[in-house]
């Protein structure tokens, strides 16, 4: 599924024939298919557009608050918001874009604070990474969570593994529980929706999606981000904004800093990565 045409977009070709698409607003990367494979990225065929608005699929930019972990709007800021192009190029290997977003007035009256981000996005062969920056352009000392809400397509979420978070403790969101996850793999339930926030996740994790035909697996790997959410809402979802279906097509991991709220005194900058790797 693609983004309507009508959308400010960006898209990023690789000589090697990777390609991504990222949308101005909520500086959103929403599809991603690297060289030789397919789409790797879950989009809403029934997600909606325009000013104010999240868009359901891709990865939403979370920050400055992760989830209803605040006063502000729910996942912050970043993603209903149109962000600029700062710089787009195409190397021998690869392709990139860095988008920026700074705040106004309308983010200074959501979270009080003057701050910019920058979304560095580059495709090389069969890997993405995407960096987040965080700089702190004014004059008081602020703290924020982040979050790159990674929705990966999957042809069955019911046939998901997620392994790498063993021995990890974890936040259940749906019970308001604390947990400790045991086991090296984490399956997702047959129609059940799944809320955890990780926390200190092992780097690398693995996504593997168990098809018909084929094993798929994609490997995600992390600097700076100390924690990670998986989230499916499953089969009795309610969310206007996905097809009733749809819980099964993706799953989200998403690298995140939710526990530890890093804190930047005026002039200061925080930098995470992520890097996916389509094995
Ligand atoms: O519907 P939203 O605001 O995009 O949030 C989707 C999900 O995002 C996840 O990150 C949260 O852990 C879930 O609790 C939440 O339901």
């Amino acid at each position: 599924m693609s983004a309507p045409a009508e959308q400010a977009q960006i898209t990023l070709q690789s000589p090697d024939g990777a390609r991504a698409t990222l949308l101005l607003h909520g500086g959103q990367l929403v599809s991603w298919v690297p060289a030789g494979g397919a789409e790797q990225l879950y989009l809403s065929p029934t997600s909606r557009y325009g000013a104010g608005v999240a868009v359901r699929g891709g990865v939403p930019v979370i920050f400055p608050q992760f989830a209803a972990q605040g006063d502000g709007p729910r996942h912050g800021v970043a993603r209903t918001r149109a962000w600029e192009l700062v710089q787009q190029e195409t190397g021998d290997r690869d392709a990139l874009a860095v988008l920026r977003l700074q705040d106004d007035a309308d983010t200074l009256r959501a979270w009080p604070q003057a701050f910019a981000l920058e979304l560095t996005v580059r495709i090389a062969g069969r890997t993405l990474e995407m960096e987040l920056a965080v700089e702190n352009r004014g004059e008081a000392r602020f703290a924020f969570q982040a979050a790159l809400h990674s929705y990966w397509a999957v042809e069955d979420a019911a046939r998901v593994v997620i392994e790498g978070l063993q021995d990890r403790r974890y936040l259940d969101s749906l019970r308001g529980e604390e947990g400790v996850q045991h086991s090296h793999r984490l399956e997702l339930l047959q129609g059940q929706p799944i809320d955890r926030i990780v926390y200190g996740p092992a780097a690398p994790l693995r996504l593997v999606g168990l098809g018909e035909s084929s094993t798929r697996r994609l490997l995600i790997e992390t600097e700076g981000f100390d924690d990670a959410v998986v989230w499916n809402p499953g089969a009795n979802h309610g969310l206007a904004d996905l097809p009733a279906e749809d819980w099964r097509r993706f799953v989200c991991l998403e690298l995140a800093q939710i526990e530890h709220r890093p804190v930047l005194d005026p002039g200061e900058e925080w930098v995470a990565r992520q890097t996916l790797t389509c094995l």
